[in-house]
């Protein structure tokens, strides 16, 4: 794990938005399709009247129209979803506004199945806002509706009466239903998020946010599995600030913890991307890197050490660091090659501090020689 990851946030919101679009592609190609066969069926069975004509025209020309802004990205996504919602809402209002009022179609052309979609509606418009703005859209919808029906409702019992009553009642149903679901999914949502963060919390060290010891823990247990089932190898580097408790004394707590603070992010100018740091404790820290030999990390090591000396990390005041280094080896264990860089990084404090000293053996006594 390094410090330099994308952010899993943004990317998340971007394969979400991928995928937004590739679903409302899909919906205007069909919806296109759709019509241009109703259109053909209608008019092959001499069924089509100058008003369905116009409905189809429109149509055809309109789902061509949202899926060219899609493809090349003209405009944002939120307004071709509502330019769909009013189209499909007109449509459906024209529909059933013939089918109630006007004799002619309302007796020749059963419209009922063009607005028997109003339910998918409503549907769409929760799937495209989150619960608060799906029931405001919905029942805007539900409004429209409802003010074209009342008047015939109002009349003496029609044909559609109670057609339309139990459309409106279906609607009514479905709009509580689609808002306590759409609800209900947006606290898991968020009780996922905070779920998130607490572990994100539990796993970080708060001065550096680097990995806490925990986490640090786990991630060599990660390559102590990757090295006894695939062989593949790594080395460790135990990491000490020399003379932490002079850089206390002398300048006060606050700039140790400054100190700690800016080794954390000195370090990662000379490990890579695939390497990885975690505060062990106090000024101590742990680097973890993959498909490393021991060699390798000594020179990495060596690296780190004059990095650090080169510049001071607050103030004037130099710091050093003495680092011993481990590679993993087979009889090792979570323990042992802890224990291993220990005693080497111990031996890098005696042998005069600033320098990094391996351990080259796990036998009994474990030794560790630069
Ligand atoms: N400011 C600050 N000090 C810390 C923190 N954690 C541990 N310390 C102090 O770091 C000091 C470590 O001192 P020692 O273990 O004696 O080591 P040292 O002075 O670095 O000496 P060598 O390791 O032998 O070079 C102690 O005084 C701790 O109180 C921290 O988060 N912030």
């Amino acid at each position: 794990m390094s410090q330099q990851q994308a952010n899993p946030w943004d990317s998340s919101q971007l394969v979400a938005e991928q995928l937004k679009r590739g679903v409302l592609t899909i919906i205007l190609v069909l919806a296109w399709l759709a019509s241009l066969f109703a259109w053909g069926i209608m008019e092959w069975q001499g069924t089509v009247s100058t008003v369905l004509r116009v409905v189809f025209a429109l149509n055809v020309i309109f789902h061509p129209t949202m899926f060219a802004i899609v493809w090349r990205r003209l405009l944002p996504l939120r307004f071709v979803e509502l330019s769909c919602l009013v189209f499909a809402t007109l449509i459906c209002a024209g529909c059933m506004a013939l089918h109630l009022y006007s004799p002619t179609y309302g007796a020749d052309i059963d419209l009922r199945p063009l607005y028997l979609w109003i339910p998918v509606l409503y549907v769409f418009a929760f799937v495209i806002g989150d619960h608060k703005s799906g029931l405001r859209l919905s029942l805007a919808i539900l409004a429209l509706y409802v003010g074209i029906s009342l008047p015939y409702l109002l009349t003496p019992p029609q044909p559609a009466t109670n057609f339309t009553i139990q459309l409106l009642v279906v609607s009514g149903v479905l709009i509580s239903a689609l808002h306590f679901f759409a609800g209900y999914q947006g606290r898991f949502q968020r009780a996922q998020l905070t779920m998130d963060e607490l572990t994100q919390l539990a796993h970080t060290d708060v001065l550096t946010q680097l990995p806490n010891r925990r986490r640090t823990m786990s991630m060599i247990e990660t390559e102590l599995t990757r090295f006894s089932r695939y062989g593949h190898t790594f080395s460790l580097i135990l990491l000490d600030i020399d003379h932490f408790k002079a850089i206390n004394d002398q300048f006060g707590h606050h700039v140790g913890d400054q100190t700690i603070a800016a080794l954390a992010m000195r370090v990662h100018d000379v490990l890579r991307t695939t390497d990885a740091i975690g505060r062990w404790g106090g000024e101590e820290f742990v680097i973890l890197l993959p498909e490393t030999t021991l060699d390798e990390a000594k020179h990495k090591a060596d690296t780190l050490c004059a990095h650090i000396a080169a510049r001071p990390l607050v103030g004037n005041h130099t710091t050093t660091i003495s680092c011993g280094v481990a590679g993993i080896e087979s009889a090792d264990t979570l323990d042992t090659l802890l224990q291993r860089a220990d005693n080497a990084m111990y031996a890098a404090k005696a042998a005069g501090r600033n320098r990094a000293v391996i351990s080259r053996t796990s036998n009994a006594g474990v030794a560790a020689a630069e």
